[in-house]
């Protein structure tokens, strides 16, 4: 049984639901806006030519959504506000505190630096995400408001500059002032919003803005600009602009602050314990140590520990390594790669070598990873945790009842196991615009038509609801045998 207070909803991130009508609710000064355009990135191949701007239209369509989630059984939302919306300009000549011997250390905005935000903000984007929140709440929805979700304004991070090689301070998480930049947008956001907060995230997926910009660089992320030393910076940046926002937040209120991360389970498949962990602390522990136990690689950071009161994890499959001789990148040294036909690459519509369905994207279903994570993460840090993404891309809703019944299924073991997981957020609601692949990768529980805005709630969405209303998934375990046999444990 799920526990009666269990948060049951789905997650957004501005950028891939707010606009929908190419005009009035576009925001252009964000690093995908001008990466998803750029005539090298179209013709590479790079994106795939949907434009953002032709999509959901959450901004103005807020509140239908929002019903469609009261009506499914749904009591939480996770999105985003766009730090672009809110300071289209550059914040840096706002005067604040800060303490940087060998890393910043403190950065401390007072009220004179809240009512200097005040007057270069978009006070129209304030507003109407404060009408956008009011409304969520005024249908019985909490509010998980996450602050940054792959976006960052173009003011911080020049995406093709950096890809170019052409030398330029807007390098984004890699260079070091974007973490006070990002204190003062935190501080900000608390200030204007927190009457409507129940719970705040500093960011979505630290790790695969770093991975995907630095070193996965095929995958259509910007800059694409393969670097293992940008790889570290910009990944140890954001665990550092984690701490200071968390501090700027909790200034100004006792609300929980979490951070959301894309977690993997590292499997081998024959047992190579030590390759397991090996990819297991540098995939997920290395960071998260940082901003809990406050060990930062091999320095100690007492300014960073203690800085996540509940850890949002992201789960879709797994990844299976096996042992290689180590390869060097400057300061990585890798001794493990990943298997083809397993978790994130595998053939789109087929099988996985573990004959098990994949989704319209590749990614094998794996509902087991989703428990031995959550023991692994409980097992190491003791925190609340909340799943925070789990979904799959499937146009059809063919395999989607069954992903679905399986990993509500892992999450309710877990909890009948001793672990305090505290909610379960789908991804997601409504098909949105899947960063590179456009509208091409669907979703949503329910069925996003980009021409009329109609969301029309597939088959699963049902499900969802019968399960939430139920309290278990205990009716649907027929759906774990066949025909896709999906669960073995
Ligand atoms: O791909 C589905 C979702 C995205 O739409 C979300 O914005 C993002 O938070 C998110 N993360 C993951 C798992 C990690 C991943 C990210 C990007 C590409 C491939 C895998 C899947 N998703």
């Amino acid at each position: 049984m799920f526990p009666k207070d269990f948060l049951f909803g789905a997650s957004m991130a501005g950028f891939q639901v707010e606009m929908g009508y190419g005009k009035d609710d576009v925001d252009p000064n964000t690093d995908w806006f001008v990466w998803v355009r750029e005539p090298e990135n179209l013709f590479t191949g790079t994106v795939s030519g949907h434009l953002p701007e032709y999509g959901v239209g959450y901004w103005k369509n807020y509140a239908n959504l929002h019903q469609l989630a009261v009506d499914f059984g749904m009591n939480c939302l996770r999105v985003n506000v766009e730090w672009s919306r809110i300071f289209p300009k550059p914040t840096f000549d706002v005067p604040v505190h800060v303490v940087s011997e060998n890393g910043i250390r403190e950065v401390k905005i007072d009220k004179t630096s809240l009512e200097k935000l005040d007057e270069i903000a978009n006070k129209s984007a304030v507003e109407h995400y404060r009408e956008i929140f009011k409304d969520m709440k005024s249908r019985g929805l909490r509010l998980i408001l996450n602050l940054a979700h792959f976006t960052l304004p173009i003011w911080i991070h020049d995406p093709m500059a950096v890809h170019r090689g052409i030398p330029t301070e807007k390098t984004g998480w890699v260079n070091e002032k974007t973490v006070v930049e990002f204190a003062k947008f935190a501080a900000y956001v608390a200030w204007k919003f927190d009457d409507l907060v129940d719970m705040y995230t500093t960011m979505n997926e630290p790790n695969v803005v770093s991975q995907m910009g630095y070193i996965m660089t095929r995958g259509g992320f910007p800059p694409s600009y393969f670097s293992p030393e940008m790889y570290l910076k910009s990944l140890f940046n954001q665990a550092q602009a984690h701490a200071r926002a968390y501090d700027a937040i909790k200034f100004l209120t006792e609300k929980p602050v979490g951070i959301i991360y894309a977690s993997s389970i590292y499997e081998t498949l024959n047992g190579d314990k030590e390759i397991e962990e090996n990819a297991m602390y540098m995939m997920n522990y290395m960071f998260l140590d940082s901003i809990i136990n406050g060990s930062l690689l091999f320095q100690d950071r007492p300014d960073m520990r203690e800085k996540v009161d509940f850890l949002g994890v992201n789960y879709y499959t797994r990844t299976v390594i096996e042992r290689i001789e180590p390869m060097n990148f400057g300061q990585i040294a890798l001794n493990w790669k990943i298997l083809e036909g397993y978790g994130y690459a595998c053939p789109p519509g087929g099988f996985s070598k573990d004959f098990r369905p994949v989704s319209d994207f590749g990614w094998e279903t794996y509902p087991e990873g989703l428990l031995k994570l959550l023991r692994a993460f409980y097992e190491r840090y003791k925190l609340p945790l909340m799943v925070t993404e789990n979904g799959v891309a499937d146009c059809r809703d063919w395999l989607r009842p069954y992903h679905l019944v399986g990993h509500l299924y892992a999450v309710e073991k877990a909890i009948e196991d001793g672990i305090d997981v505290r909610g379960y957020l789908h991804w997601s609601i409504v098909d949105n615009y899947e960063w590179a692949r456009g509208y091409t990768m669907r979703f949503g529980l329910a069925e996003t038509d980009y021409e009329t805005k109609q969301l029309t709630p597939r088959p699963s969405m049902y499900i969802f609801r019968e399960i939430v209303k139920e309290g278990t998934t205990a009716r649907f375990h027929n759906y774990l045998k066949s025909p896709y046999e999906i669960w073995r444990m």
